[in-house]
């Protein structure tokens, strides 16, 4: 099987690369598998394309191998597209996703405009290449409490377009089939597969 190392720590998100990445025959490696202690990223950027850049292009040089970065987040139009490329650590830097999801509600506390999306920004580091990015997005409108136990970060109140419960609520394959993670893969997809040939 072919593999793909994914710089990130984040389980939530290593979970859905890979389940979406075995249906393309690629098998999916985060920084939690490695052995070899990684460098620090920090997540200096302004934009998700940034970060993404940041944190692929620092592993895939440290490795010298081709290597995948996602930086994600939620936009909420009625808090000027906040928390932003600030998601996970919008309540501190401790990262706390039931504190996060908490403030954002408590900031939208009888708001009645509720936009907001999920954005998902990949860059693949290739060594001595071209960084190559593609975006993906996910609308949808924000809850007025918590709801459900599956997925991770803002999914208990996330709710998406078209539908009345919250990306927590829904089967992680359902999820998975229109997520802003899994739209951007499918635009990375041809370059994946071209690098691992
Ligand atoms: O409910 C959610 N469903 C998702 O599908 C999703 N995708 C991203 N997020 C949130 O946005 C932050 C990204 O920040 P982020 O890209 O810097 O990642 P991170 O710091 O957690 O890990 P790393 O990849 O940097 O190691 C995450 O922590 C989450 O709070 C999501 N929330
Ligand atoms: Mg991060």
């Amino acid at each position: 099987m072919k593999k793909l190392i994914v710089a990130t720590k984040n389980q939530g998100k290593v979970n859905e690369f890979r389940d979406m990445f075995s249906k393309y025959g690629i098998e999916t490696y985060s920084l939690n598998d490695l052995d070899t202690p990684m460098p620090d990223v920090e997540e200096t950027g302004t934009t998700f394309e940034e970060n993404a850049q940041l944190k692929a292009e620092t592993i895939a040089d440290f490795l010298q191998v081709p290597v995948l970065a996602d930086d994600s987040g939620l936009e909420v139009d009625a808090l000027n597209k906040r928390p932003g490329v600030f998601s996970a650590r919008f309540a501190g830097e401790e990262k706390d996703d039931q504190r996060n999801l908490e403030k954002v509600l408590d900031e939208l506390n009888g708001i009645e405009n509720r936009e907001a999306r999920f954005v998902c920004a990949l860059a693949l580091a290739i060594p001595g290449k071209e960084t190559i990015f593609e975006r993906g997005t996910c609308e949808g409108r924000i809850a007025t409490k918590s709801f459900g136990e599956s997925g991770f970060g803002y999914d208990p109140i996330f709710i998406p377009k078209g539908y009345e419960e919250t990306f927590a609520q829904l089967p992680s394959e359902e999820k998975n089939q229109m997520s802003h993670r899994s739209r951007a893969i499918q635009q990375m997809e041809t370059s994946i597969q071209d690098i691992l040939t």
